[in-house]
């Protein structure tokens, strides 16, 4: 039974067809789409995919846009269905002060990780790291109760923040570096240790809480750029939210 899987962020649409709803199952094809090329995939890659038969996503780019993703799927006969919040899913509880707010994609990417973690040993705290057009930063503790998480921009957000904000930061992209003698490695410096600090932050909060050393993984478009300046050992994984979306279809495509 094949199986798409659909990631929407603000930047891009991630996409996958497995052999089958579960996690493990075989990768087909796979594919990714900045959303203003929604409109080319019923008619470019997806026109010669084998037909899903199965699909489950996660949309946090709004209704309209969903929408222009629904009307590509119209390709196929097979019925969209969007993943939401809840209070509990997939061994995952959520402390969200209300459940259905949290970002679908935080949800299934923390889904995602909590059962790589089961699946290479005991449990253990968690500290699940998105770095796309914003910047997520989730604890979970080890008995998979979502404690709660920080969002701040990503690196295009902070730079279009300063460079609209003030007079003389309107330079090209510098090098991370720990002491930048320039404007474009200052900026770039800045965002990356921002982020990098802000995860620190969190990993000490988890560790305070939980009394033990979390986990830590990475993931999202714009990862591979955070991995080199973390301050502990992260496990960079391609991409979370398909792992989560592979795991809840299991369970309701069974
Ligand atoms: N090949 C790429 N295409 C697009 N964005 C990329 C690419 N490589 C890195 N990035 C970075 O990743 C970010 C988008 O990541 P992505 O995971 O697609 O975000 P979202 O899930 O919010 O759509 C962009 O801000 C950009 O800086
Ligand atoms: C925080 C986000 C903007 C991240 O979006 P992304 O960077 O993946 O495009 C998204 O998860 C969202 O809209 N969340 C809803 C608010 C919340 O999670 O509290
Ligand atoms: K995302």
């Amino acid at each position: 039974m094949t199986f798409l899987a659909i990631d929407v962020g603000n930047t891009r649409l991630k996409w996958a067809l497995h052999e089958a709803p579960g996690p493990g199952a075989a990768l087909l094809a796979q594919g990714a789409e900045f959303l203003d090329h929604i409109e080319r995939l019923a008619e470019g890659a997806w026109a010669s995919l084998p037909t899903p038969e199965r699909m489950l996503g996660c949309v946090v780019a709004g209704d309209a846009v969903k929408r222009r993703v629904e009307e590509q799927m119209e390709l196929w006969d097979v019925a969209p269905q969007w993943v939401v919040a809840s209070a509990q899913e997939a061994g995952l509880i959520n402390g969200y002060d209300h459940p259905t707010r949290l970002g679908c994609d935080r949800w299934v990417a923390m889904i995602g990780a909590r059962q790589r973690i089961l699946a290479q040993g005991p449990a253990r705290p968690l500290v699940v790291v998105m770095v796309g057009t914003a910047v997520t930063v989730e604890a979970i503790d080890a008995q998979g109760r979502f404690l709660g998480g920080l969002i701040l921009p990503g690196h295009g957000i902070m730079l279009r923040a300063l460079e609209s904000g003030t007079a003389g930061l309107h330079v090209p992209t510098g090098e991370v570096c720990m002491f930048p003698t320039n404007t474009s490695d200052a900026l770039t410096s800045g965002g990356t240790y921002a982020i990098a600090g802000a995860v620190e932050r969190m990993v000490q909060h988890v560790i305070a809480y939980c009394g033990s050393e979390p986990a830590c993984m990475m993931t999202g478009g714009a990862g591979w750029k955070m991995a080199p300046s973390m301050t502990r050992p992260f496990e960079l994984v391609d991409n979370l939210i398909f792992d989560g979306l592979l795991e809840i279809a299991a369970r309701r495509f069974a």
